[in-house]
């Protein structure tokens, strides 16, 4: 940690993520003043086992009891192992796992006990980043847009611009970066745009056994079944403004809606409901983004990326193009983010979770021995 906890001293923030795909844990070095990025340091990725991931999936739902601390459990001994590789650590953000979200009924719930990390690992932890800004009537996430204005000023963005992100759920962040910060009014608009690869996963799952559909080689033999597409554009979530957020089994029942098409129709059509959840939600935009930047594991999809380019003017692009890392960039969120806690600091806003103030979300927990 930084000794002196002075506002504006660089830190080297190390952010962990387990995400909704269920895969495995990132974590990522960031340094960072809590407002720019200084630069980018040591990654690591730690997969779950096959059982680990059979008792988070058990977990999925439950807000607390003997499933969701079965849960607890794996997620806080895959973080210990995979953190206790990093040297030279300020500061940890911690961001868990999400067992359950219904921000506007019973809140939101992530494992991981951070102060439990932070014994462990010997270095001060930020932990329950959503909480807060729930309580204070937001929607608890997304949180990473506050990073993505970060990383706009880092790759000199002048024009406006989306960040997307693929993952289980995907969410998007529109940039000013015209803006000096992110809370400034009208620096940042974002929301979950609906589900993305979780259906995908699930279908692939339950029909054939495979965790995904690797390369979008299924989708691309398969054709987009129109009709179950308009269903599926029907759904209120998709008419809300935003800002807005969704659990990620909020659309589990999608896979009712292709249940009579083939293995290809199928895939091919949930692909097609990610894109048209992209597409929709990017209409929401204050002015058309110069570029869209796609991260998380559907990048690595080019049905989905083909999807989305033929049907937007601007450049669809990973977010490798410009020098950022796509597997990464949650787990570095959140070591931003924990800096930005620490010096107490905003980490959403008005436009990225619809909070009605800026909020400094997380729980800082020191170690006993710091
Ligand atoms: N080569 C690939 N081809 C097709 N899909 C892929 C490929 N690699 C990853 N994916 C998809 O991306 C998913 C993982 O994405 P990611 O790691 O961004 O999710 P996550 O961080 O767990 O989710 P979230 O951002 O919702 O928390 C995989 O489960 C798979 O569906
Ligand atoms: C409640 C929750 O964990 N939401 C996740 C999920 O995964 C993607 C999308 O839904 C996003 O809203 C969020 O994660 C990212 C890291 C975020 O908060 O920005």
């Amino acid at each position: 940690m930084n000794k002196a906890g002075r506002t504006g001293a660089p830190m080297r923030a190390l952010g962990a993520m387990s995400g909704t795909s269920l895969d495995g844990v990132d974590a990522a070095v960031v340094e960072t003043d809590g407002r720019r990025i200084l630069g980018f340091g040591q990654t690591g990725y730690r997969p779950y086992s096959e059982a680990e991931r059979a008792v988070l999936h058990a977990g999925l739902g439950h807000w607390a009891g003997p499933a969701a601390e079965a849960a607890g459990r794996v997620v806080d001994a895959a973080h210990a192992a995979l953190l206790a590789e990093f040297e030279g650590v300020d500061i940890v953000g911690y961001h868990g796992q999400t067992l359950a979200h219904e921000p506007k009924g019973r809140g939101t719930c992530q494992v991981g006990d951070g102060a439990a990390l932070a014994e462990a690992l010997g270095v001060p932890v930020v932990w329950d980043f959503r909480s807060d800004d729930v309580a204070l009537g937001g929607e608890g996430a997304p949180l990473a847009p506050f990073f993505h204005f970060a990383c706009a000023k880092w790759i000199g963005a002048t024009e406006p611009l989306c960040f997307l992100n693929l993952g289980g759920v995907g969410n998007i962040t529109y940039v000013d970066p015209a803006f000096e910060a992110p809370e400034e009014a009208g620096a940042l608009l974002a929301f979950d745009t609906g589900p993305a690869n979780a259906p995908i996963n699930d279908l692939m799952q339950a029909r054939l056994g495979l965790a995904m559909d690797e390369g979008g080689r299924l989708a691309a033999r398969g054709q987009v079944e129109e009709g179950a597409l308009e269903l599926f554009l029907a759904e209120p979530y998709f008419a809300r403004m935003p800002p807005k957020s969704l659990d990620r089994n909020d659309f589990a029942e999608m896979i009712g809606l292709v249940g009579e098409l083939s293995d290809a129709d199928a895939v091919a059509t949930l692909t097609g409901m990610c894109a048209a959840g992209v597409l929709q939600g990017m209409e929401h935009c204050p002015r058309p983004p110069a570029r869209l930047l796609v991260t998380g594991g559907g990048r690595h999809n080019p049905v989905l990326m083909e999807m989305l380019q033929v049907a937007l003017d601007c450049p669809v692009d990973p977010v490798e193009t410009v020098g950022l890392d796509g597997d990464m960039l949650e787990a570095q969120a959140f070591a931003y983010l924990a800096v930005r806690v620490a010096y107490g600091m905003a980490t959403s806003c008005p436009g990225t979770t619809g909070v009605r103030a800026l909020v400094g979300g997380g729980v800082l927990s020191r170690p006993e021995r710091d």
